[in-house]
């Protein structure tokens, strides 16, 4: 039988609510000692008990609402954050499209950013120099290239990483969102690379609120609600079970609104002062 690439297995990650959790060694110890003492009141799991398998050359969607655990598991899947409980398993390098452009440092120049991102992604010089053509060219920055990274608009910073990304040779592919800043020739470039990947026999692991992009993408969906995994199935079957999930939660808040409603209505009648009867008034008006 085919070895998964991604294996996640009772995977959780604990964060502290107004903190934010970094995936430094040192969290690891201050962990373990919170811990110790019962975990204190203000933590939350946006993930926990996950358990999914991906196998080689699957494109898989994940969906869910905002805040509900997606980049969390890019995150975990790239190795960025340590999980609390659990682990989450990988056959080979991930070409992350989450952290790339974000990991652009300002000061540099586009061309000393593809140089420097794409060496810690484990391209050697020769590599580098051979591709660095193709990185600009689709990322049509040519006019840019030698400009510091702090002037580039968030889009040019995507398609700079995304050209870097599309020249990486590691099986699994994680995009989180980053298509939706691109304009639509960009997006339709876009399409075509990961198309291209996907013959290749990449695996793609890509977050997005855009149905029309999942269902571009993926035959597969995983569909986070809460911090669990609610339906792992094909791509229609994650996004009904999503929007259901959405019927259910607006059909709860107006029913507790009406319930609400009803509750002040009865309190202000109950409030009002009571009607003074005039003895006769009823035989004098009749
Ligand atoms: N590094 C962190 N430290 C602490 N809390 C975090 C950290 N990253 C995310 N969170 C919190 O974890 C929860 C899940 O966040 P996450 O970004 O994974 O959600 P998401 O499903 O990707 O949301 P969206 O659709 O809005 O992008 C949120 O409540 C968020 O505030």
């Amino acid at each position: 039988m085919e070895e998964p690439i991604i294996q996640a297995r009772d995977l959780g990650i604990c964060f502290a609510k107004g903190k934010q959790k970094k995936g430094r060694v040192k969290d690891l110890f201050v962990r373990r000692a919170a811990n110790k003492q019962g975990t204190p009141a203000q933590d939350f799991w946006p993930l926990r008990h996950v358990n999914f398998d991906i196998f080689p050359g699957d494109a898989v969607g994940i969906i869910g609402r905002n805040g509900t655990g997606k980049s969390t598991l890019l995150r975990l899947i790239t190795g960025v954050l340590i999980p609390d409980e659990g682990y989450v398993r990988r056959e080979g390098r991930v070409a992350p499209l989450i952290a790339l452009s974000a990991g652009f440092s300002g000061e540099l120049t586009g061309r000393e950013n593809v140089n420097l991102v794409a060496a810690l992604h484990g391209m050697t010089t020769k590599e580098i120099k051979n591709k660095f053509d193709e990185i600009v060219d689709f990322s049509e920055l040519e006019d840019f290239i030698d400009t510091p990274v702090k002037y580039y608009s968030s889009g040019m910073k995507v398609r700079l990483g995304f050209g870097v990304i599309t020249q990486l040779p590691h099986p699994i592919l994680l995009v989180d969102e980053a298509l939706a800043v691109g304009d639509a020739a960009f997006k339709r470039k876009c399409q075509q690379v990961i198309a291209g990947l996907l013959k290749e026999g990449r695996t793609l692991v890509f977050v997005s609120h855009s149905e029309g992009d999942l269902k571009k993408y993926c035959e597969r969906g995983i569909f986070l609600d809460a911090g669990t995994l609610v339906t792992d199935g094909t791509v229609q079957e994650a996004l009904d079970s999503y929007k259901e999930a959405e019927a259910r939660d607006q059909k709860a808040k107006e029913e507790r609104k009406a319930r609400a409603a009803a509750a002040k209505a009865a309190e202000a009648a109950k409030a009002a002062p009571a009607p003074v009867l005039v003895p006769g008034a009823a035989e004098a008006g009749a």
